[in-house]
């Protein structure tokens, strides 16, 4: 018999090109670009006088720096707008697929992909953004690229990459009522740290990981990045499946059935060895919340501050402006964003809605909601949800990245605070001198209601609808 493998080197192997001085020439089934790391790769083309060696293979859209509170009007931020036109313009000379600003496709990246069904099981994905670990999600080996790279992926649909380590983390359990893939993915960095994955591709594995929707594997392989790893993976299952069905990339008929068949080797075999293994037992975790400017300096919603036990921690509360010991349900805030690649689908305003519904926004609190793409804003609005939001107080937007990275004009005032279902709490992530808390939708919904950070189980008891 072979030697076991694990769902990584299965899909390393099967993209080798050639290999020469310890580096892999691995080929590229799909190249994701939006308009923020895609100009310099262009000109580059441009001045070699090379063309896109696989148009069919590349789509490109706008999602950093679009406006999200109007459409069909002059873009107002001039270096926007510039790198709005400068996509275009790339696209139509290079014959690459655009979904630009205000077209009935656009959305986030890492969440039209996925819901064009593009992402498929055993492919290498790459995109010049680190959340491309997002598709991990669906058995794909796929992950953020430099803007040099990207041009090297323009042009020769191949990239050059060391083969990284393996590392396996497992879940083990019983997943309470309650907790979602955001608290797992939170609770996880917490454990391995800011650089646990360094150098590494974690496969996350165990009965927890099979019972999550596509939706929350998502959420916690695009949070892998945050771990330090190269990309996060999850085997394919009937959940997979079910998802991709008859998405427009999808394989249809017949072809359909052998990709399914070929799919389903896309698995750890038994025996196979990791560099590197974690096993997290789920069963007594509450909802997660950072206190402080990584995403592993987190805690249970139930917690205090914690004391700070380095000068590293001491200068994230001395930002975050909270004192040790004080309870995480104590925390006001000033603003809620729902939003962002790794929680704007459907099912992560649905859960926020939930919470919301009947409810009001608490005075003074600023609550925006950003659907990941256009088509979810659709769904969410043929669906009512969009309605409850704004009957409790929410803004309802157009979708981009908006105030996950505050690359548009969507930005807090400094010391400002925010519960945000985003990926990232560094120091000005949101503004100079804004405060993030990450938290999963259902959290960030019910602290919009309460005005602090707040457990929505709890919210529900305390606040009628
Ligand atoms: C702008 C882009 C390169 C960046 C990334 O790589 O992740 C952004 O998407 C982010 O989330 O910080
Ligand atoms: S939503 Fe945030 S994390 Fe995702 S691609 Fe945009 S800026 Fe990066």
């Amino acid at each position: 018999m072979s030697q076991p493998k694990t769902l990584f080197d299965k899909v390393w192997e099967k993209h080798v090109v050639t290999s020469s001085d310890n580096l892999d020439l691995l080929y590229v089934d799909f190249h994701l670009m939006h308009e923020v790391t895609s100009p310099h790769a262009f000109r580059a083309l441009r001045e070699m006088g090379i063309k896109v060696r696989r148009p069919d293979l590349t789509i490109a859209t706008m999602d950093h720096q679009v406006p999200t509170s109007y459409l069909n009007e002059p873009v107002r931020d001039p270096v926007a707008a510039e790198q709005m036109e400068t996509l275009m313009a790339n696209s139509k000379d290079f014959g690459v697929k655009v979904y630009p600003w205000g077209s009935e496709d656009q959305g986030i990246i890492h969440v039209i992909a996925p819901e064009k069904g593009i992402i498929q099981p055993g492919m290498v994905v790459v995109c010049g953004d680190s959340h491309t670990s997002t598709h991990g999600a669906f058995g794909a080996l796929a992950f953020g690229i430099g803007i040099s790279e990207v041009a090297h992926v323009l042009a020769t649909q191949t990239i050059r990459q060391r083969k990284p380590k393996k590392m396996a983390v497992t879940l083990t359990g019983k997943r309470p009522k309650g907790v979602t893939g955001k608290d797992l993915i939170l609770y996880i960095l917490q454990i391995i740290g800011t650089d646990g994955g360094v150098g590494h591709v974690i496969e996350y594995r165990g009965d927890v990981i099979k019972e999550l929707s596509m939706e929350e594997r998502m959420t916690i392989c695009n949070m892998t990045i945050e771990g330090g790893a190269r990309a996060g993976m999850i085997a394919p299952d009937e959940t997979t499946f079910e998802y991709l069905k008859d998405k427009p990339f999808a394989p249809k008929g017949e072809e359909w059935e052998k990709a399914v068949e070929e799919w389903k080797q896309l698995h750890t075999d038994e025996g196979a060895v990791f560099d590197k293994e974690v096993v997290v037992d789920v069963t007594d975790i509450k909802p997660f919340v950072t206190w402080g400017t990584t995403p592993a300096q987190a805690v249970s919603i139930d917690s205090m501050v914690p004391v700070p036990r380095d000068p590293n921690e001491e200068r994230a509360l001395e930002y975050m402006g909270l004192a040790p010991g004080m309870p995480m349900k104590e925390v006001k805030i000033d603003a809620v964003f729902i939003g962002s690649c790794t929680n704007s689908r459907l099912e992560d305003l649905r859960a926020a809605a939930d919470v919301v519904k009947g409810r009001k926004v608490k005075e003074g609190v600023k609550a925006i909601v950003v659907p990941g793409s256009m088509k979810v804003k659709r769904e969410a609005e043929e669906e009512g949800l969009a309605d409850i939001f704004v009957n409790a107080g929410f803004e309802w937007r157009a979708s981009g990245c908006s105030l996950c990275v505050g690359m548009n004009e969507d930005v807090l005032e400094a010391g400002q605070r925010c519960a945000s279902t985003s990926n990232r709490n560094f120091e000005g992530r949101q503004g100079k001198g804004a405060r993030t808390h990450l938290v999963s939708p259902a959290v960030a919904a019910a602290s919009a209601i309460m005005g602090k950070l707040a457990d929505p189980a709890e919210m529900a008891k305390e606040v009628a609808r």
